[in-house]
């Protein structure tokens, strides 16, 4: 993978504004390239994060139930018009054998997974695998709900309408009275 490159940016944001026909020697933009490539490196750090290191930390600890962390905000950008896509992550999981990790790992896994150029369903599985692979858990249900801005302020014009999209594994995936307590917590106890 290559790295980042702040120069590149730098030299792509200029030519940008010369191709809208802007001046990019005007006084207002001659820092612009620069804030732009230090907006990139914040909001694409995911690049050069493996997201599921964050979920090695781990206890032992004997509740082998239910753990469902709600309305964790995230944002992304869509990796075809590079506009952002924000809103809700839903992370649960069932431990197995006492490995818990900590409640604030499954939302910097969800910020990792979100701080590159992004599909909202390849978001949500790579989470629930995530999650799965390092906690070996009875089960994962990973939902999110998201404005994508391609579809509010360009294209189709569609602002409020939500996407949402779900990864169930194991026993979620097995178990329907599994999956409608996660979806009822979520619903209903705000
Ligand atoms: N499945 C999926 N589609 C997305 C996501 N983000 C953006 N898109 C869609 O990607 C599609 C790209 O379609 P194209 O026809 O190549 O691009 P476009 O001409 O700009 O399309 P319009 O948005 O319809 O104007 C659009 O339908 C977007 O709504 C996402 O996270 N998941
Ligand atoms: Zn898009």
């Amino acid at each position: 993978m290559n790295s980042f490159d702040h120069e590149k940016i730098k030299q792509g944001v200029q030519l940008l504004l010369e191709g809208i026909g802007e001046d990019p020697r005007r006084e207002g933009l001659l820092e612009t390239p620069d804030r732009v490539a230090r907006f990139y490196k914040e909001i694409f750090s995911g690049l050069n994060k493996p997201s599921h290191t964050y979920l090695e930390t781990s206890f032992t600890d004997d509740h082998e139930e239910l753990v469902l962390v709600k309305d964790i905000s995230f944002f992304s950008v869509c990796e075809h018009h590079l506009v952002p896509f924000f809103g809700q992550a839903h992370v649960a999981y069932i431990p197995k054998e006492g490995e818990v990790t900590g409640l604030s790992k499954l939302a910097r896994t969800v910020e990792a997974v979100a701080q590159k150029p992004q599909l909202q369903e390849r978001m949500t599985y790579t989470i629930a695998n995530n999650i799965m692979s390092v906690l070996q858990p009875h089960g994962v249900m990973v939902i999110l709900e998201a404005e994508h801005l391609c579809m509010a302020m360009r294209g189709v014009k569609k602002p409020g309408a939500v996407t949402v999209t779900s990864a169930v594994r194991g026993h979620f995936a097995q178990e329907l009275a599994a999956r409608q307590e996660v979806l009822e917590l979520i619903r209903h106890h705000k």
